[in-house]
């Protein structure tokens, strides 16, 4: 019934010869056939995975498949058209035409065949191609619908290992179970079909009235392949057109031992300093969110700013007055180099007064679970960005700093600190301190121009942001170390410091790569590594990464020395010449 273009030869001896799927000596059968006598000399020899490959080839399917490519490909080059719009009717009147015939064999059989199922199947799929009628037919309206009954749809979700990415609720008033929000990049999202405020009727054929949610979850759960929904549609369907945004989260979360959550398997768990992609604001509540490093994966469920602002008042309210003690240094160490005076007790005073003119302390940092970020390319006439290094002592960082400046002094330099001590007799005003009285170095302070401070036997240490400038205004890139509780002084967008801990590797490394390495305590010079020292530098690294992690853009473990400083080189550069993800603060 269907035929080749205009002037094509229809049944003749061309078209044969050119078949490729009825000759099994053209093609792909063909092919396929010397292929298989091929692997039939190997097939008795018992070569691994012979057999196999062997019986696939063999097997029927597959010749039927090739067949109907074959089919396929010659029919494409031959352009066929179909021979009339309406075979299936003609077929009818031929069959009524041939039951008022006299009743011969050969009537008989035509009748026969012309009745068959798969004939008429042929026939109307013909003449669907030769319409074009793809769209399904759908059975007319009815005139008159009763007033009281809902317009039901019916859903079909053909599951597979994900979650339908969905969660319901039961309405406080009515009782009925409505869709509470469809999950960006779920199933049920993907499928178009079933939106937030959708009202379910029954699930599997199971009808959901008086049944709790819960309930009707344990169906779903229960359901196979396929889950059939019959719902109400709401009214208005919501469209998210609010736009996306990111932030850089500032502490764990872990959904499951969230007792608020609507659903501990719809939550996204996340770490401090997870970048997520915030896509859906609608519920005020709970907002949906990906992790950057993770796009192509569904949404989840995370706290709003809303809801955590709530829950930090709910959580004051229950608390009796307690004075402030996140400013104590939280963290001890055997500090020798610069960073030792920074951890004398008069630092904690100094940064308290600090802090205390500055962002709004602490009870600002308890209550921000995410910082809004945005990715930003710093343009070749910027200046660069600040470098810092943070890690235990010991671990490295002056180490690494010094070998940096050392590999290519024109691009890294250190900045100057300042000091409240007397110079000695060979050191120049400007090269190893900036020699300032202590009334000069308060006020330092007090302008906030001081990034970190300490004292040590009596004199005053410091770094401060001019002296960062110089370094930078000279084109080069300023590589500071600082005590993590300092980074949050230097997080500003006139300085936008990249963070880079340094990190031990494990104990049994450790010992291995500091064998002959030499640390300066508060009272030995050149002494080696102590067992103690590097069990106190591990905890110390992890206490450091739990409490202060979400500042962290780059974490390098320094086992080998070498690989250490090619990694923070690159990664140096990197952070200059690439986009990063900053607080949008520091952009806008
Ligand atoms: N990867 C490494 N392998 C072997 N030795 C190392 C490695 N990294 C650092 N060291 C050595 O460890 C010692 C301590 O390093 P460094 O002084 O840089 O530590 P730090 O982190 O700056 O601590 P602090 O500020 O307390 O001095 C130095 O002798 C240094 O050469």
């Amino acid at each position: 019934m269907i035929q080749s273009g205009p002037g094509a030869d229809l049944l003749g001896v061309e078209a044969r010869k050119r078949s490729t799927a009825n000759n099994p000596e053209n093609g792909l059968s063909r092919i396929l056939r010397l292929l298989l006598q091929e692997l039939s000399l190997f097939y008795s020899r018992d070569v691994g995975g012979v057999r196999l490959l062997y019986d696939l080839l063999h097997s029927q399917w597959l010749q039927a498949l090739l067949k109907v490519y074959g089919c396929l490909q010659e029919f494409r080059e031959k352009k066929p058209v179909p021979v009339m719009h309406c075979a299936q009717q003609l077929s009818w009147e031929v069959v009524e035409l041939l039951h008022e015939s006299p009743n011969s064999l050969e009537i008989r059989e035509l009748r026969q065949i012309l009745q068959a199922p798969h004939y008429k199947a042929l026939l109307s799929a013909h003449d669907t191609v030769a319409q074009e009628a793809f769209e399904p037919l759908l059975p007319p309206l009815p005139d008159s619908l009763p007033e009281n009954e809902e317009a039901t749809r019916t859903v079909c979700l053909v599951k597979n290992q994900q979650p339908l990415g969905a969660t319901i609720k039961r309405h406080e008033i009515t009782g009925d179970i409505l869709v509470a929000r469809v999950i960006h990049g779920g199933l049920v999202e993907r499928s178009g079909l079933l939106y937030a405020g959708d009202k379910l009727v029954e699930v599997n054929g199971v009808s959901v009235a008086g049944l709790e949610p819960e309930q009707v979850i344990h169906i779903l759960a229960k359901s196979c392949d396929t889950v059939v929904f019959k719902v109400v549609p709401a009214c208005d369907p919501p469209v998210n057109s609010q736009k996306t945004f990111h932030v850089r989260a500032m502490a764990e979360y872990r959904p499951r031992e969230d007792p608020a959550i609507p659903c501990a398997d719809a939550g996204l768990p996340f770490r401090k300093g997870d970048v997520l992609q915030v896509v859906d604001q609608s519920d005020a509540l709970w907002w949906q969110a990906r992790k950057v490093s993770d796009p192509h994966a569904c949404a989840g469920l995370i706290p709003s700013v809303h809801l955590l602002k709530r829950k930090q008042r709910e959580f004051w309210w229950s608390q009796p007055y307690r004075p402030h003690t996140c400013l104590k240094p939280s963290i001890s160490g055997f500090r020798r180099s610069l960073r030792l005076c920074r951890r004398k007790s008069h630092s904690g005073q100094l940064r308290a007064s600090l802090r205390g003119m500055g962002t709004g302390g602490c009870c600002m940092a308890v209550g921000t679970l995410y910082e809004e970020v945005a990715r930003y390319q710093r343009h070749a006439e910027d200046r660069h960005r600040l470098v810092v290094l943070v890690g235990p002592s010991g671990v490295g960082v002056n180490e690494l700093r010094r070998q940096l400046i050392e590999f290519n002094p024109s691009r890294f330099q250190s900045a100057v600190p300042h000091t409240t001590r007397s110079p000695k007799s060979y050191e120049m005003n400007g090269r190893e301190y900036h020699y300032v009285s202590k009334e000069t170095f308060e006020s330092l302070i007090y302008s906030h121009r001081m990034l970190e401070c300490g004292e040590y036997k009596g004199h005053l240490y410091g770094t401060s942001v001019d002296a960062v400038h110089t370094v930078l205004d000279e084109g080069k890139i300023c590589v500071l170390d600082l005590e993590p509780q300092d980074i949050q002084v230097a997080r500003t967008s006139e300085l936008k410091p990249y963070v880079i801990f340094i990190k031990p590797s494990n104990l049994s490394c450790m010992k291995q790569s500091r064998k002959n390495a030499k640390i300066i305590t508060d009272y030995f010079v050149d002494m080696k590594f102590q067992d103690e020292d590097l069990q106190e530098m591990e905890e110390s690294a992890q206490k450091m990464e739990a409490e202060f992690g979400q500042f962290f853009d780059h974490v390098i473990v320094n086992d080998n020395l070498q690989d250490a400083c090619a990694q923070l080189l690159s990664t140096i550069e990197r952070a200059q010449e690439e986009p990063q993800w900053v607080p949008v603060t520091w952009i806008s």
